[in-house]
């Protein structure tokens, strides 16, 4: 912020347009605070002031409370960094000013933006603006007056919804909950509010102060109702997060015993929650999130993206159209191509369906959606591969038809046309063996289904150009993936890391422990199904061929037992066929099956791994720890290998393509939450009692032994860096 944030300018007709300006989004930074508690002093200070109009600069009018500054409290443990905003600026200087304010709103006003429109008189807007209160995603609760305003002006089961579920709205349902007094184009926004401003001052519009209004707030035992429900179900969605429970606390005092005495409350709650480990972690990765768009030596040497125009996908299985799907829905043309028009047209369908269900669900329009499915054609060779200037190949892991796929394409596309592979195993360097290509094949490692998981890993070699990641970065945007760079290894980094996930939990099961138990544990801890759920939802040929890769990639620190065979062998195959570890039955939720007991007793009889032939007896927290502690120990090796740029883009991989608990921070952010020392002793123990398999790593024994962070990956990666 070089210049002033925050900036007045009076007009002939009394009106101070009050401006904040601090790119890209407005964040009310301290410095902008300060800036507008200053304003608004000489705002009421000088008398050819009539009204204030508050402006954000550059079309947006602000994302909320500086995010970074919370960051800086989780490091320092010094509430003092928090400015002091909800009473002194809020209430004191906005609303309960002599003169009156109007927001004129552009592009968003989210968190402390909404709460700063609230605490005005009236709010003008443009179309699209977008209306939020998000707070609750990072882990605190509105802390400028939003617990109370929100309801006061919208109602209170609107507001706790747009809360709890961290929903926005646009400017024009806005209008009709009565959030905005008006919606106006962009070139109306600042001439009209200050004529609101005016007509304020000058009593042709009602003077109204958001904090002082009851007449949406219904009855008391009304109120109670609705936040009692309220209560009931964040209970059941959010089991882990104290601010839900939080925020229905605020609202409820400012209810009952009016919206100042909420205020202090809210903020009492919101001083609590910022130091919680929920809201250090979710603001953690908030901003691991961000970091991962910017890659040394990919987006920082002065490269352009070049526009991707017309792409090609091979292979139109589950993930093949998943990912022409997302394309065709970003405004990529998209050529599908299938080795026969059977499986063509299978593909094709398959795409149509992914785009007409979500006009079904109302997320997007009939006319999107023709328009998406008008860019897709179909194909049964390479001619329209000509000028298409990115091709993702998504076919079956085997190495020789990726092989001779690559030598086809090297021939049928244009020199500046970006290959990429989906593959989930096989090296790269593998696949464009044949070809002399290698600078522009990378990998494209979507998750699935592919057109609605978040996680995009790019994998590159050490002869991947920067251009070909950056452009597969910029598609991956394009299409609302968050693209991670990663080195290229078996298993890439995601899959690496939690192979010992699903292992250590086949583990624990043949060490005698319940596996209905275990699966119940590692919900409540926060992922969204247990590992046994999971191997049922993937089908058990994933799990066996990966089996195979990862034993052979990493021997010496693998597990193997013949459970999955012998439930092949006997009939099942997970959630495809309604038989796994549960039943599955449509309309209901998956069962656990008893009969299912014999194929985990013949197991553990062959694996034969129980000490002295008896049940180990764990605690809950002990099945957490031998479950997940394995899969830290094999983020450390991702770490120690350079395979992600920084340990934080594994957090964010963790949580957008393993749906590890984000309010946990992600895989490695959690290591730190419980600390090296206790990890590596755990692990140590666990080796000497069960074997290899827990062997605690180098790098997590270095940062045990030296009290380091995980994190802190400088010490010994450098020059092992595959990145
Ligand atoms: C007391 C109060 O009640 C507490 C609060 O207000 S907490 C803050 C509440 N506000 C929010 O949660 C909004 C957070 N921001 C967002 O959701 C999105 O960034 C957005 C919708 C504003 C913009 O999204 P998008 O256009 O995709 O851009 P995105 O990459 O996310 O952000 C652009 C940049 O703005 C930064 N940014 C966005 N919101 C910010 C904020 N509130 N504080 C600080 N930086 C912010 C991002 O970190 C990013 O920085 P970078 O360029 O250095 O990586």
């Amino acid at each position: 912020m070089a210049t002033a944030p925050v900036s007045i300018d009076v007009g002939s007709d009394g009106v101070a347009v009050i401006k904040i300006t601090n790119p890209p989004v407005n964040a009310l930074a301290p410095a902008v605070i300060a800036g507008l508690k200053e304003k608004y002093n000489e705002a009421m200070r000088r008398d050819d002031v009539k009204a204030i109009v508050v402006i954000g600069n550059g079309g947006k009018f602000s994302g909320g409370f500086d995010i970074n500054v919370f960051q800086q409290v989780h490091k320092t443990g010094d509430l003092s960094l928090l400015p002091s905003v909800s009473v002194e600026l809020m209430v004191n200087a906005i609303e309960d000013a002599k003169k009156p304010s109007v927001a004129a709103v552009q592009g968003l006003a989210l968190g402390g933006g909404l709460e700063l429109a609230m605490a005005c008189h009236a709010r003008i807007a443009t179309r699209e603006t977008q209306f939020g209160l998000p707070e609750l995603t990072l882990g605190v609760i509105p802390g400028f007056g939003g617990t109370q305003r929100l309801p006061r002006l919208v109602g209170i089961s609107k507001a706790v919804e747009m809360m709890l579920l961290s929903k926005s709205i646009t400017s024009t349902e806005g209008k009709k909950l009565g959030l905005i007094d008006e919606v106006v184009s962009s070139e109306e926004l600042l001439g009209f509010s200050k004529r609101w401003a005016l007509d304020i001052a000058e009593r042709r519009k009602p003077w109204l102060s958001s904090l002082r209004r009851t007449d949406k707030l219904g009855s008391l035992p009304e109120a109670r109702a609705i936040l009692k429900a309220a209560r009931a179900q964040a209970r059941k969605t959010a089991p882990n997060m104290p601010q839900h429970q939080a925020c229905l606390d605020a609202v409820e005092e400012g209810i009952a015993f009016g919206g100042y005495a909420g205020v202090l409350k809210e903020e009492k709650l919101f001083n609590e929650l910022v130091l919680s480990p929920t809201a250090r972690a979710l603001v953690h990765v908030f901003l691991a999130q961000r970091a991962t768009s910017k890659v040394p030596k990919v987006t920082d040497v002065g490269l352009k993206p070049r526009h991707i125009k017309k792409a090609a996908v091979i292979g139109g299985g589950l993930m093949g159209s998943g990912i022409a799907t997302a394309l065709i829905l970003s405004n990529i043309f998209v050529i599908l191509k299938e080795v026969n028009s059977t499986y063509l047209e299978r593909g094709m369908k398959m795409i149509s369906a992914n785009v007409r269900g979500l006009v079904v669900k109302k997320k997007l329009t009939q006319d999107k959606a023709d328009k998406a499915l008008s860019l897709l054609k179909g194909a049964l060779d390479y001619s329209d591969f000509k000028d298409v200037d990115m091709v993702i190949e998504a076919v079956i892991e085997n190495v020789p038809l990726k092989q001779s796929i690559f030598r086809d394409l090297e021939k049928a596309c244009p020199a500046h046309c970006v290959l990429a592979t989906n593959t989930s195993t096989i090296d790269l360097h593998v696949v464009g063996d044949k070809t002399s290509s290698q600078d522009r094949i990378l990998g494209a490692h979507f998750f699935s289904p592919a057109h609605v998981m978040p996680l995009l890993e790019i994998v590159r070699t050490e002869k991947t150009s920067p251009q070909a990641i950056l452009d597969l970065m910029t598609v991956g945007k394009a299409i609302k993936k968050v693209p991670v760079v990663v080195g290229n290894c078996t298993g890439f980094a995601v899959n690496r890391a939690f192979f010992p996930y699903t292992q250590g939990a086949v583990m624990l099961l043949h060490l005698g422990v319940d596996l209905f138990r275990i699966d119940r544990v590692i919900s409540s801890f926060g992922m969204p199904m247990g590992p046994f759920q999971l191997q049922d939802l993937a089908g058990y040929g994933v799990a066996l061929a990966v089996g195979v890769e990862f034993s052979s990639a990493f021997a010496g620190r693998t597990f193997s037992s013949p459970l999955v065979k012998l439930m092949v062998e006997s009939g099942r195959n997970g959630k495809n066929n309604g038989r796994g570890y549960y039943l599955y039955e449509k309309g209901s939720k998956p069962k656990p099956d008893p009969t299912v007991q014999s194929i985990i007793e013949e197991s553990r009889k062959r694996v034969n791994i129980m000490p002295g032939g008896k049940p180990i007896t764990v605690s809950d927290q002990e099945i957490v720890e031998m479950v997940l502690f394995p899969a830290v120990n094999e983020a450390c090796r991702v770490l120690d290998e350079g395979v992600v740029v920084r340990a934080s883009d594994l957090d964010i991989a963790s949580v957008l393509g393993m749906s590890f608990p984000s309010y946990r921070g992600g895989l490695v952010f959690w290591g730190d939450s419980i600390g090296a020392s206790h990890i590596y002793a755990c692990l140590k123990k666990w080796a000497n009692l069960y074997g290899s398999f827990y062997t605690p790593s180098k790098y997590l024994e270095e940062r045990a032994m030296k009290g380091l962070p995980l994190s802190a990956t400088s010490t010994s990666q450098g020059s092992r860096s595959r990145l």
